[in-house]
């Protein structure tokens, strides 16, 4: 399946040598040296090509058109980050009809080989070094919050908040994977975009997800009350976590009923 899906997009990308990342629900990720545009063979810089390949279950002008809003909407998000000021990749270029975002690559190697995401760091620390409620752990979780926070602030909502989705880069942590990202300024919106954080904190760091938990809204709580954005923040943040605890108690009902 991935081989078949791999080569549809070697004949996209005539030229392009690359490394598959990951192959997920929605899309297959892959790392490059090559720029789309110029020769950059001295430089060491890489790239993570995004495509999302036709779903043959799809009528194909149906699957078209769902391909080519998707891309739009991600590089679009993408851009409105970075004005913003919120870390993420900086898109390079796009091919939306054929589904190919090319981005800027983010992160590391850590020591284990695994790119850097907070999931493969926590699990990393969590495995190998016994250090997992560390400073450096709480400071990190804080800069994440802070950064989710700034997220909200600008009325932007990820959609699929999870340790993998986002990556530690060595100027600090930033977010990937905005296909089902939006906007809304609604404070349930932005209550079940931390839930669905707090849900992918507790299945995949178990032991520790507590501890994590509270500083990611920590550092959610100081980038609404540290009066950077607006002095109404703070309202807002009260809003939210009135409605996050509506969200909890909704999904603890759900998931006793089955
Ligand atoms: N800009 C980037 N820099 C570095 N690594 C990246 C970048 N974008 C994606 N990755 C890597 O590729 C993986 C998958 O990316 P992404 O989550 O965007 O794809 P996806 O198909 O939507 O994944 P899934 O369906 O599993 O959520 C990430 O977990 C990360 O390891």
């Amino acid at each position: 399946m991935t081989d078949r899906l791999v080569d549809e997009a070697k004949l996209l990308l005539r030229n392009v040598s690359f490394e598959v990342v990951s192959q997920g629900a929605e899309a297959l990720v892959f790392k490059t040296k090559i720029h789309p545009y110029y020769n950059n063979d001295e430089d060491e810089s890489s790239y993570i090509i995004k495509y999302r390949p036709r779903k043959p279950y799809r009528h194909p002008k149906i699957d078209k058109s769902i391909t080519k809003s998707r891309t739009i909407g991600e590089v679009k998000f993408m851009f409105k980050l970075a004005k913003a000021g919120i870390k993420a990749p900086r898109v390079v270029s796009t091919d939306y009809l054929n589904g190919i975002i090319w981005m800027e690559h983010i992160g590391y190697a850590l020591p284990d080989g695994k790119e850097s995401t907070l999931k493969n760091w926590l699990w990393y620390l969590e495995k190998m070094t016994g250090e997992s409620l560390s400073e450096e752990v709480q400071r990190i979780c804080v800069e994440v919050g802070y950064l989710i926070g700034d997220l909200h602030l600008n009325d932007m909502i990820h959609g699929d908040l999870t340790s993998s989705n986002i990556i530690l880069d060595r100027k600090g942590p930033a977010l990937i994977d905005f296909g089902l990202s939006s906007y809304s300024a609604l404070p349930e919106d932005k209550a079940v975009d931390l839930y669905v954080l707090e849900r992918a904190m507790n299945s995949t760091h178990a032991d520790y997800a507590s501890e994590y938990n509270s500083w990611l809204l920590k550092g959610y709580e100081k980038a609404h009350s540290d009066g950077h954005f607006s002095k109404q923040a703070n309202k807002s943040f009260a809003e939210i976590i009135k409605r996050l605890e509506d969200v909890r108690l909704r999904g603890r009902k759900r998931s006793m009923i089955g």
